[in-house]
């Protein structure tokens, strides 16, 4: 009966939640979830208007149910890469929710290249958004509440599981934070904090990757994966919903695949091998 008892709505009534990257594509999908699911949601990026776009268009969304209190959305703009902006981030949650249960770093990106082509700059911009912003917002998330309250974090990771060529500052990056997933699960477990990552494949037909990307990169793909379709946005969403629920209460320091089995098949992106270096 836990499943049925679990799963109900209303089911983070009162509980609150910082979205990284929620006002578009996966992080968008996951705040409607939240809502719904009752939860107080701030939503935090670069692009103010965006996030606005974002938080009057969900701000309808209410758990169903005469008897649920309807949950707020709040935004605000925040550069993950700097330390003050991600202090301010969790200070101000605080004085508008009361409190921080969930973090969903969901933040990130990065832009297609080869290796040999990075400038140093391009290369430090992934892994400081990737890498170093969801460690800051980790930290400060412990630091301000979490290491008093106990919580929820999960990382947004991706497949790289065979390499990245082609995205390899992000390969690295993500690397980096599955492996820091690890070690906060253990260092911060007597906290009451559970750290999970999620891994979408390189497959999940967000409006940005469409967008980004401009040409059929998603497309191409779906021979490579064994299901034979792209995923969407709310399949990455549940099961994000899944790891803060108490129905993964006793699951910490793990990293969910959400690819079709694409990572069990073949590499992330349709990068051929071809020619030979001169040496
Ligand atoms: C081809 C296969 C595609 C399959 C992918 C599918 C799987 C993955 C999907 C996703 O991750 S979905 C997310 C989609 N959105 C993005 O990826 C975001 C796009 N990128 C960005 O927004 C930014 O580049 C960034 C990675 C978030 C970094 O932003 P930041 O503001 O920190 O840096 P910038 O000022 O933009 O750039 C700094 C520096 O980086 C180099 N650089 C940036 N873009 C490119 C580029 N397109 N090509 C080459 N180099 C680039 C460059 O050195 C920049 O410095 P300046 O030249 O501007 O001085
Ligand atoms: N779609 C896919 O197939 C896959 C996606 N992912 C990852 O999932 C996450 C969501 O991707 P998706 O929804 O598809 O794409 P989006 O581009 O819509 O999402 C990326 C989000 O990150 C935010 N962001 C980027 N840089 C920063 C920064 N420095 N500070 C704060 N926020 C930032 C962006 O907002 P803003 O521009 O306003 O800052 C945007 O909302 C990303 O981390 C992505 O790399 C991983 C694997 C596959």
């Amino acid at each position: 009966m836990i499943v049925k008892s679990i799963f109900r709505s209303g089911l983070f009534a009162g509980k609150s939640a910082i979205v990284t990257g929620g006002g578009s594509g996966i992080g968008k999908a996951i705040t409607s979830e939240l809502l719904y699911l009752g939860c107080n949601v701030m939503i935090a990026s670069r692009k103010l208007d965006r996030l606005e776009n974002a938080a009057n268009e969900l701000k309808t969304i209410t758990p169903p149910g005469d008897d649920q209190p309807k949950p707020k959305i709040e935004f605000m703009e925040c550069n993950i890469k700097k330390e003050e902006q991600v202090h301010s981030l969790i200070s101000n949650t605080l004085d508008k929710f009361g409190k921080l249960d969930f973090l969903v770093n969901n933040g990130g990106g990065q832009f297609y290249s080869p290796a040999k082509d990075f400038s140093l700059k391009g290369w430090n911009a992934v892994i400081e958004t990737n890498l170093t912003g969801t460690f800051l917002c980790c930290q400060q998330a412990f630091n301000q509440y979490m290491s008093e309250h106990g919580g929820v974090i999960v990382n947004m990771v991706a497949n790289m599981w065979n390499g990245w060529p082609g995205m390899s500052h992000s390969g690295a990056a993500r690397a980096g934070v599955e492996n820091i997933t690890k070690s906060l699960a253990i260092e911060w477990a007597p906290a009451g904090i559970r750290i999970n990552a999620v891994a979408p494949g390189s497959t999940i037909a967000s409006q940005s990757v469409k967008d980004y990307y401009k040409f059929d990169i998603m497309g191409q793909q779906i021979p490579r994966v064994p299901a034979k379709r792209l995923g969407t946005v709310e399949e990455v969403s549940a099961a994000i919903c899944f790891l803060l629920s108490p129905a993964a209460a006793f699951i910490s320091g793990e990293t969910i695949k959400i690819d079709g089995a694409q990572s069990l098949y073949t590499t992330s992106i349709p990068w051929e091998v071809s020619g030979r270096y001169q040496n």
